[in-house]
């Protein structure tokens, strides 16, 4: 079943808690509801199940409207952070729950829960109360729980939130596991971009009850629309730089500069705001900086060790515009020799910036292809 919102918007008195919101979820993908607290996901959610009435537009399942309908009529499954389970009821009463309150007959419940823990792998533990299990198996029942009506959507409410950071990857890959093999249509609301990005087909990122984009992980991470997006999705964030642009496509910060490009050609010249992923820096070892590289300057205030990498926070040389000192975050291979005070230069090319206007914040070359389309 597909899901749509048309101009959805809810306030509550005078705060406007959601801002006409379009969104579209294809049947069988999982749509991420992804932002700060307070932007509005748990009240888009709450629309979408019928918890809360919409202010104003459309709900569509499959292209039928659903928001004046009550919730037990949307069909909607819900799987909560608390898990809201029995806790003095067996795994097995617990997932039958829903089917017993309906009158579901015994043999019929027998076949629909033994599926269930079969499909989750609890059919070993089905007899155990469900107080004595783990934060995971307990998720992991309430997602039996919510399955065995046979939904027709399925919503995840920061299902990850109170389990160790262990369980959360385990039960993440476990959710994407059901949610494909299923073929569920399913919602994910979470302020966690790692976890939208491994979990989810397209993802709404919203801030202050508006919409700020709707895409995949892929083209947030690679074109984000504003620099809210670039700075939320991708850890460390994007770095922004200030830089003046030459109608030619040229491009200047305070010490670097970019030749000439096809790609920057055509945009209105003037004040930009330079976006660079860390990983698009790269640490020049010599007094390279010709081949089209622009060079940023300065000492490592703080290096954190992942690994493989390393991530360098680096004190610029040159201050920014308002005589402050400024910082880039890049991601170099690891361990790298660097201590902290060491000077270092990072060079980078015109291929993976991004352009934003440095008073709407808005992307500037939001057709521009992506990173992974331009490299193919
Ligand atoms: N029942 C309510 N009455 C008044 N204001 C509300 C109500 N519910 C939510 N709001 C307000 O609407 C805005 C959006 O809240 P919402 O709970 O949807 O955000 P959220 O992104 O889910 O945040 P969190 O992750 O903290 O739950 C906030 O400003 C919030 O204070």
């Amino acid at each position: 079943m597909s899901l749509d919102l048309q101009g959805v918007a809810k306030s509550y008195g005078d705060v406007a808690a959601v801002h006409a919101l379009d969104l579209h979820c294809p049947t069988g993908q999982m749509l991420g509801l992804l932002g700060p607290s307070g932007c509005g996901k748990s009240t888009t959610l709450k629309m979408i199940a019928g918890i809360e009435e919409v202010s104003a537009g459309r709900i569509l399942f499959s292209g039928r409207e659903v928001q004046a309908l009550p919730p037990g009529a949307r069909n909607i499954a819900m799987v909560f952070e608390d898990y809201a389970l029995y806790a003095h009821l067996s795994v097995f009463e617990n997932i039958a729950f829903p089917l017993r309150v309906r009158g579901t007959p015994k043999p019929e419940v027998a076949g629909k829960v033994g599926a269930i823990l079969k499909l989750l792998r609890l059919d070993g533990i089905a007899g155990e109360k469900v107080r004595k299990l783990s934060g995971g198996a307990q998720q992991r029942v309430s997602i039996g729980r919510a399955l065995v009506r046979n939904p027709e959507v399925i919503v995840f409410d920061e299902p990850l939130s109170h389990l160790d950071a262990d369980q959360k990857v385990e039960l993440r890959t476990e959710i994407k596991r059901l949610q494909q093999l299923q073929g569920l249509t399913s919602i994910l609301v979470t302020h966690d971009q790692t976890e939208a990005i491994a979990m989810c087909d397209v993802i709404a990122v919203m801030n202050a009850g508006e919409l700020q984009q709707l895409g995949s992980p892929q083209e947030l991470y690679d074109r984000p629309a504003n620099t809210f997006v670039a700075q939320f999705i991708g850890e460390p964030p994007m770095n922004l730089l200030a830089a003046e642009l030459a109608p030619d496509g040229r491009l200047t910060g305070p010490d670097w500069r970019l030749p000439p490009a096809a790609a920057r050609a055509g945009l209105t010249g003037g004040p930009v705001t330079a976006g660079l992923r860390p990983e698009a820096l790269r640490l020049l070892r010599d007094e390279t900086g010709g081949d089209g590289l622009a060079v940023l300057a300065g000492r490592v205030a703080f290096r954190e060790h992942r690994g493989d990498t390393d991530i360098l926070l680096v004190a610029l040389d040159a201050p920014g515009p308002d005589g402050a000192e400024l910082h880039v975050s890049a991601d170099v291979p690891g361990p790298s020799p660097l201590r902290q005070g060491d000077r270092v230069r990072l060079g980078f090319d015109g291929s993976r910036l991004c352009l934003f206007d440095p008073v709407t914040g808005r992307n500037l070359q939001a057709d521009a292809p992506l990173a992974t389309e331009a490299a193919a």
